[in-house]
């Protein structure tokens, strides 16, 4: 089956296409959703609130993957790993927060090929989650301004269980959920996040080029695809839900 249409990484040598599905699982940051500029908007905004100077939206896109608290914190210390001063994170978060709720759907829009995609994907049957980092606050309210929330028949945000994505944690839930075996399902999403739960589950991943990753590069993630859209992601399994 040539799947040219779907570039993807020397590891799918090892998986054997079409995949077998029963659950697909996708992410929203970088993979549902532009969410970039919208969370660089509100960083810029804190930052001026805190009179501190502005970053570019290429720099804060690089510190989305882990949460709007691993955000905060990241634009407070330019650095992916380093704890801000602990009176000036306390200061900050509720800022962002309020400035994140003011403008969560600016410039905000679905990716390329992610409403036809999941169009195709109901029409074939599969069952839909949503798993995101993203604190419940602001994703249930983004998925329904970007009309996409009665697509999932289940949503969990970063903050509806104790782990959130790189832990199984939410996978592994979902897959109870839908008495789905973890083969039978499959992560799409952007990030090394998606990457390492999706593998600590025992799921299928396959992961979109156009997405965050941390600044990082998407082909070094070790996932069974990378798909450019994800109409090209139906192409790549078969329904057996
Ligand atoms: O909120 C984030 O930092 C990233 O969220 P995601 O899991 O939807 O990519
Ligand atoms: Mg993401």
């Amino acid at each position: 089956m040539n799947h040219s249409s779907s570039s993807h990484t020397a590891s799918a040598n090892k998986t054997a296409f079409p995949i077998a599905i029963k659950v697909i699982m996708i992410d929203l940051d970088g993979t549902l959703l532009d969410t970039a500029e919208d969370l660089a908007l509100a960083a810029n905004l804190m930052l001026k609130d805190l009179g501190m100077p502005e970053q570019s939206t290429a720099t804060i896109r690089s510190y989305i993957g882990k949460g709007i608290q691993k955000l905060v914190k990241r634009t407070l210390t330019g650095q992916l790993d380093a704890e801000p001063d602990a009176a000036l994170f306390a200061k900050a978060l509720p800022i962002y927060e309020q400035h994140y709720a003011n403008n969560l759907s600016i410039n905000t829009r679905p990716y390329a090929g992610v409403v036809e995609g999941i169009q195709l994907m109901q029409q074939a049957g599969y069952k839909l989650a949503c798993i995101t980092n993203k604190a419940e606050a602001f994703t249930l309210p983004l998925l329904h301004a970007t009309g996409l929330f009665n697509k999932f028949e289940i949503v969990l945000s970063g903050d509806s269980l104790p782990k959130k994505k790189p832990d199984p944690m939410p996978l592994t839930h979902i897959c109870k959920y839908f008495d789905a075996q973890p083969h039978e399902a499959l992560l799409i999403g952007d990030s090394l996040n998606d990457a390492i739960a999706g593998r600590a589950a025992g799921c299928h991943v396959f992961c979109v080029p156009y997405g965050y990753n941390e600044g990082r590069d998407v082909y070094e993630l070790d996932c069974d695809a990378i798909v450019d859209t994800l109409v090209d992601a139906t192409k790549l399994i078969k329904s057996i839900a």
